[in-house]
């Protein structure tokens, strides 16, 4: 999908991927994962407001999204003013703890995510078709700190049955994207979750451990 693409849904607001809740599966399955007070990177991060259950439930969040209105829409929406400095090839919003980057995921290097403790993807991996999700991973797995572990959440529809986005992952590629550094645990689905009113598509849920 090319940066283009992204503008256009949100400039035209075809943001259907927005929800106006909280992910269950984020409340259902986050804090086994990692402690309050640690660092969380959502990459391809949107408006979403699971960012905003992260900071009230005290944890930190770092997020990466390309579309600026997208990011001055979330601090609007909170009632948040938040500070903005050009920091590399991105321009750094921050208001008490939350950055969002605004730019190119694959522009970010290691060091913008030094104090990232765990990421959590939801509708990021989804998002990309078959080759680019294969370098957003790649890139995804050379930018994170050794240490850190995810909560995943895919969609899995039949074959020809929408022509995404979001895109059909399965489990096989979740593992074979994954396992050579995590141990990657399916966790649970979510069969209710519908597409264009449709329920024939299903979400499921990963954590990945070091
Ligand atoms: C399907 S949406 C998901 C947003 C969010 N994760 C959510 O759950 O609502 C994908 C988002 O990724 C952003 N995006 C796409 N390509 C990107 C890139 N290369 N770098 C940063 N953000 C990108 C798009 O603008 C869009 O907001």
């Amino acid at each position: 999908m090319e940066h283009e693409f992204w503008h256009e849904r949100w400039k035209n607001r075809e943001i259907g991927f927005h929800r106006n809740d909280v992910h269950p599966l984020l409340t259902q399955h986050f804090k086994p994962i990692a402690k309050p007070g640690v660092t969380v990177f959502v990459p391809l991060c949107g408006k979403s407001l699971d960012m905003k259950w992260l900071l009230e439930q005290g944890y930190q969040v770092l997020g990466i999204e390309l579309n600026q209105s997208a990011i001055e829409e979330y601090f609007a929406e909170q009632n948040l003013t938040p500070s903005v400095h050009q920091e590399g090839p991105f321009q750094a919003y921050r208001a008490p703890g939350i950055t969002l980057y605004q730019g190119d995921f694959f522009e970010l290097t290691a060091k913008y995510l030094q104090g990232v403790n765990v990421w959590y993807d939801r509708a990021a991996m989804v998002a990309l078709p078959p080759t680019m999700r294969t370098a957003y991973v790649e890139h995804l797995l050379k930018i994170l700190p050794q240490h850190s572990h995810g909560l995943l959440v895919t969609v899995e529809y039949p074959e020809n049955y929408w022509k995404g986005p979001p895109f059909s992952i399965s489990e096989q590629e979740v593992m074979s994207a994954y396992s050579s550094m995590f141990t990657v645990e399916a966790l649970c689905t979510n069969s209710g979750f519908t597409l264009n009113g449709d329920s024939q598509v299903s979400e499921y849920c990963y954590r990945l451990k070091r």
